[in-house]
């Protein structure tokens, strides 16, 4: 647990970001749209008609303020006074409704779609390489998730805003500025390009601080994930300001990431302002000199000015489009390398149904490297005869976990074959695969669920009187007969609300309920009372009885009883025989059992230190 977290930490202190992959803001857009709007064509034509509706009820606002000023102040036309006043309250309710209506939709599409890319992200990690799983901090992958995944929705609900309603509006409002007087509205935008231009310088800068900031909160997330699972040896180990002092550094970097953004988000801001207000202070003066002379007229200039002043939130949305789309792409960059990370661990197109027969494993001069420059097995042939049970046993590293994750084909072998009643289990489907095969691993893994769920997990429907039949098997029904709610009974996170024994024993019965005739296990060691051990210890028998057992064992009792020990080291088997074979040997498991075995009738509670050069136990 210790080595975890302080590799965890080394992990997230050296700042890897396994997310991040490399998209033009093209390809962004372009995929989006593909993917995630054309198949909602009809959502969106109602979205863009309400937008337009918006902005042609904006543009038509200035017109109103003209005709007032021009037909009733100056013109003292009655009449138009109340056909004005209709038709400005006809507009704004217009207008109420098509915002109303375009923002509930624009909210809906952009929450879809993240729930969309959610959907598709958890689907490839659910089945993504576990090699790569496993180089990917949890914490950070939930950041993805929640904060990454966030901002992709809010540049995305923003950007369709501005383009199918900012965007309008600034044509429709330009529009109108030209047909009231062409010379005014160059003065008004001659200075918009000059933006622009100073816009986009800011781009790339956004981008980056976004990338780095999104990279730092994944770190933080992952940081305080490990921090809580591993609260306990934290404080055992008297780490709590260590790991609060990587905690606020990591939150200071996140800061500054964060303002670094966030200027050059607000220099877009003020540098668009001053340039509309020296288009308009040049604007007033020139149509002040010409009011002077009776060259224009008073509905002119406010209907004018009215349009001016109505642009410029609009025209801001439209120049700081890029410079926000950025902070999506930053976000979209990390989400869709996730989403499009290669599978290389996929089931051949030929692919066959396993046919069980009578359940023998069979490794054939496998060779194996989790990376090419750290060969972990190499050359093993090992075949677990039908019903026989085939302990595992070696120095720490030696290669044991690796063997029996080949054999559910979590990865492939560089060379060599495993075989399931004479098939290369490459060439079967993993869904045949997996249900012939029950894993039981060291740490029992429960959900978050009642006692019933996580026994029958994966059947479909479930048998409640197999669930009960697997709980007695596995020595479990009675306790869970005491618990509140029985079988009912939710199990908290990780399963914390039960203790380790009666963990081990769910996940035990579990495995019978399952009933496949291959079983893998990883015996457990957890530190159990005497009783409790007993109960686990009669679980697995009843487990283990008529099926294949592949075996990483860890106490004496159970080496002892197997068909027979496999003994490995540096990745070879080096022993193969039954016990008392191998002790008159006087080899490595000689060795293993001086120095491991016969203490207290079981050697994984007798190792002194996880660290020990020869430790057998898996963690
Ligand atoms: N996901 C991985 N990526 C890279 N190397 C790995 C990975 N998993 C294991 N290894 C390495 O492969 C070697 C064999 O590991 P394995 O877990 O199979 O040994 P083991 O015999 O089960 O050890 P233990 O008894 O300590 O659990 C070790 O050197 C280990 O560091």
């Amino acid at each position: 647990m210790k080595d975890q977290l302080f590799r965890d930490a080394n992990a997230i202190s050296r700042g890897a970001d396994e997310l991040n992959a490399n998209y033009s803001t093209a390809d962004i857009v372009k995929r989006i749209w593909k993917e995630h709007l054309r198949p909602r064509l009809g959502l969106l034509s109602i979205a863009v008609t309400a937008m337009l509706l918006t902005a042609a009820t904006t543009g038509a606002i200035p017109f109103l303020i003209q005709r007032t000023a021009d037909d009733v102040f100056v013109a003292k036309q009655e009449e138009m006074v109340l056909w004005i006043a209709v038709a400005i309250v006809v507009v704004t309710v217009l207008k109420a409704i098509s915002e109303y209506v375009a923002d509930t939709t624009v909210a809906y599409l952009g929450h879809r779609f993240i729930a969309d890319l959610r959907i598709q992200m958890f689907a490839k990690l659910a089945r993504a390489d576990l090699s790569w799983i496993q180089t990917v901090h949890s914490g950070r992958i939930l950041s993805s998730f929640l904060n990454d995944a966030n901002l992709i929705r809010a540049t995305a609900s923003r950007s369709m805003v501005t383009l199918g309603e900012n965007f309008l509006k600034v044509i429709i409002l330009v529009g109108s500025m030209f047909y009231m007087d062409a010379r005014f509205s160059v003065l008004i935008l001659i200075f918009l390009p000059l933006a622009i231009i100073m816009l986009s310088r800011q781009r790339r800068k956004m981008r980056k601080s976004t990338s780095k900031s999104l990279q730092e909160t994944g770190d933080l997330s992952a940081l305080i994930t490990q921090t809580l699972r591993g609260m306990r040896v934290v404080r055992a180990y008297r780490q709590e300001g260590q790991e609060e002092a990587r905690a606020a550094s990591a939150i200071n970097r996140a800061l500054e990431f964060t303002m670094r953004g966030t200027r050059a988000r607000a220099l877009s801001s003020p540098s668009m302002e001053l340039l509309v207000g020296f288009g308009f202070a040049l604007a007033i003066y020139f149509a002040g000199t010409q009011g002077v002379r009776g060259d224009l007229t008073l509905g002119h200039f406010m209907g004018f000015m009215t349009a001016a002043l109505l642009i410029y939130s609009p025209l801001k949305s439209v120049a700081t489009l890029q410079t926000q789309l950025q902070e999506g792409v930053a976000a979209a960059s990390r989400v869709f390398g996730v989403v499009d990370r290669p599978i290389t661990l996929v089931e051949l197109e030929d692919a066959k149904p396993l046919k069980l027969d009578k359940g023998e494993i069979e490794f054939k001069d496998v060779t194996f490297a989790y990376d090419p420059e750290n060969v972990v097995l190499k050359g093993v042939s090992l075949t677990v005869p039908p019903g026989n049970t085939v302990a595992l046993v070696g120095p720490s590293g030696s290669g044991k976990s690796t063997l029996v994750n080949l054999a559910l084909r979590f990865f492939d072998p560089e060379q060599g074959q495993v075989l399931i009643d004479g098939q290369d289990i490459k060439h079967v489907t993993l869904n045949s695969l997996r249900e012939s095969i029950a894993l039981v691993t060291q740490d029992p893994v429960l959900f978050d669920d009642t006692i019933r769920a996580n026994i029958a997990y994966g059947a479909k429907p479930v048998v409640d009187d197999e669930v009960i039949a697997a709980a007695k098997a596995a020595a479990a029904h009675d306790f869970i007969m005491g618990l509140p709610k029985g079988y009912d009974t939710r199990v908290g996170e990780a399963g914390g609300l039960l203790s380790g024994g009666e963990r081990q024993r769910i996940a035990i019965a579990r495995a019978i309920y399952k009933d496949a005739p291959i079983l893998l296990l990883d015996e457990p060691t957890s530190s159990l009372d005497s009783e409790a051990e007993a109960k686990v210890q009669a679980a697995l028998e009843g487990l283990m009885q008529g099926r294949s057992v592949l075996m990483i064992a860890h106490r004496l009792s159970t080496v002892k009883k197997a068909d027979f020990i496999c003994v490995l080291d540096q990745g070879r088997i080096v022993e193969i025989g039954r016990h008392d074979q191998l002790v008159a040997k006087g080899g490595l498991y000689t060795r293993l059992h001086s120095t491991q075995f016969g203490i207290a009738g079981g050697y994984a509670d007798a190792i002194p230190d996880a660290d020990a050069p020869v430790a057998v136990a898996g963690e």
